[in-house]
């Protein structure tokens, strides 16, 4: 691997501030999904490495929390920094381990930086209350404290972004934090540990574990130790972590699946509303939780939505995400290609028809044509199932009231984006997505300021914002009494 810095491509875990491998040397394989190869390989902890990572964060507990919240703040500033510095070679690791575009992926570097430059400055203003108390000789003091160690297990799909959107806050606040990234991507999780370090965040405050998820998940979970887990990936294992967590009382954030909506009304600026489709459902090969999963369009303007969406889809340079002028990479592993074949073969069975892609494409391996199918109906899998691939289903509708029934008939409630210049309808619709974040006349929503978040089975909590910091700390009330003596 070229690397301006090849000190960032670390094969060891990063606990207690060393560098280390599994105690029985086991190492798990790491592929490059648009190639095969591998890349290198990471240790394959469990249990006894996880317990020591807990056991580093408990210790490195009292001195950071003790930190001045500038202190903290300015530590944080130059980890930011650093990684901006860095940018281009954290893209390179991330698109050789994760597949996505080389732009895409620096694009993330600086999104997943964003959250650690936001809660430098957010950890600063962790305010209280002076609450006046029903006697006039008292008063209710309302602090906020550092819950503790917290815990983290993080997916694939966004190996940079969804790490620092948890340890930014909890750091920020006066937490220490143990991280253990999906397998597929372990490698730019250990090159922001390279960077912390260098930061000057002391040892024991951010721990990176690679290694059996349930041995390591089953630790993080069930040690009173951690006060506070949080988890994105499936519904699926979100719904066993929070049962796991049960065991200790922990806090929990989780950013579960989505089935996000993306509505098209007659009234919409339609080239608007393809570009939004096209960045929506396409980036990274169609695999984000706030992916468009199902797009409804408006019979007035249907047939003309999907000649333009086609056309568009039709310029995506398809390849390897290192190569330039790719923008659209493989999927990340041979399920992903699995789940897209059964949803389109679903769909046409029940009548839909695939009217671009619809198949693996040429450069064979994990590369799948972006597909659009017309004539989607509630009926079909995609509707109910989020397809986390490159498959654009496309479905009608008559009326507004018909188009939130069907939005909202999901078990999820994470994005949901809509199209239309109708000021009335733009607050009927809003409001009456069951969502945890609308987007109107845009395909993207996702920043550091905003507090990302689903209701329903998507998940508990939001990251970002001013209001990301408060899963990581504990309101205590003092009741100062006597005060009229
Ligand atoms: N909300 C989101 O952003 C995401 C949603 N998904 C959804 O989930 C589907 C499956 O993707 P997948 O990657 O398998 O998602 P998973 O939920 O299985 O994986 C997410 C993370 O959880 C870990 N994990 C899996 N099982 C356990 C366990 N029993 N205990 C502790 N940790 C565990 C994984 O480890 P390991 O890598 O070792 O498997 C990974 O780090 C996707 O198709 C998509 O629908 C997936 C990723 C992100
Ligand atoms: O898929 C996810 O879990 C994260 C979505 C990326 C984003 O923040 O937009």
């Amino acid at each position: 691997m070229q690397l301006q810095d090849s000190a960032l491509f670390k094969t060891q875990c990063y606990i207690d501030g060393a560098w280390m491998d599994a105690d029985n040397k086991a190492t798990v394989e790491v592929t490059n999904p648009a190639t095969g190869e591998v890349i290198g390989t990471v240790p394959q902890m469990g249990k006894a490495e996880a317990d020591r990572a807990v056991a580093a964060a408990q210790a490195a507990l009292p001195a950071w929390r003790n930190k001045s919240a500038k202190e903290r703040s300015q530590i944080l500033r130059k980890w930011f920094d650093l990684m901006m510095a860095h940018q281009e070679d954290l893209g390179k690791i991330l698109t050789l381990e994760q597949g996505k575009p080389l732009a895409e992926a620096k694009g993330e570097i600086a999104y997943g930086a964003s959250y650690i430059e936001w809660y430098a400055e957010e950890g600063k203003r962790i305010y209280g209350d002076i609450i006046p108390s029903t006697g006039l000789d008292k008063r209710i003091l309302v602090t906020k404290q550092p819950i503790g160690v917290c815990a983290a297990i993080t997916p694939w799909n966004f190996p940079n972004a969804m790490i620092t959107r948890k340890a930014a806050p909890a750091l920020a606040a006066g937490c220490t934090f143990v991280i253990r990234p999906a397998s597929q991507t372990p490698f730019s999780a250990l090159a922001i540990a390279e960077l912390a370090e260098r930061a000057g965040i002391p040892k024991g405050v951010f721990n990176v574990l690679t290694g059996s998820s349930s041995q390591i998940g089953e630790v993080l979970t069930k040690d009173d130790r951690v006060k506070k887990f949080s988890f994105t990936g499936s519904t699926e294992v979100g719904r066993k972590l929070i049962e796991q967590c049960a065991s200790t009382v922990k806090k929990v954030s989780m950013e579960l699946g989505g089935n996000a909506p993306f509505i098209v009304f007659n009234d919409a600026d339609l080239d608007a509303a393809v570009e939004g489709a096209m960045i929506c459902k396409f980036r990274n090969a169609g695999q984000t939780c706030v992916c468009a999963n199902r797009l409804y369009v408006q019979s007035g303007v249907y047939d003309q939505f999907v000649e333009k969406f086609k056309a568009a889809v039709a310029k995506l340079s398809i390849g390897n995400g290192m190569d330039a002028g790719v923008n659209f990479g493989p999927v990340i592993d041979a399920n992903a290609v699995k789940k897209v074949e059964e949803h389109i073969a679903d769909a046409t069975a029940k009548g839909a028809t695939v009217v671009a892609g619809g198949h693996p494409h040429a450069l064979g391996g994990l590369f799948f044509e972006p597909t659009i199918v017309t004539g989607a109906t509630q009926e079909m899998q995609f509707a109910k199932d989020e397809t986390f691939g490159p498959l654009a289903p496309v479905f009608k509708f008559e009326t507004e009231e018909e188009v939130l029934g069907y939005a909202n008939d999901t078990e999820f409630g994470l994005a949901s984006y809509f199209y239309t210049r109708d000021i009335g309808r733009v607050i009927r619709v809003s409001e009456g997505l069951d969502y945890g974040m609308v987007a109107l006349n845009t395909g993207i929503l996702s920043n550091e300021a905003a507090p990302f978040g689903g209701v329903k089975q998507s998940g508990l909590g939001r990251e970002g914002s001013k209001y990301g910091i408060e899963d990581y700390v504990e309101i205590k009330y003092v009741l100062l009494a006597g005060l009229d003596k």
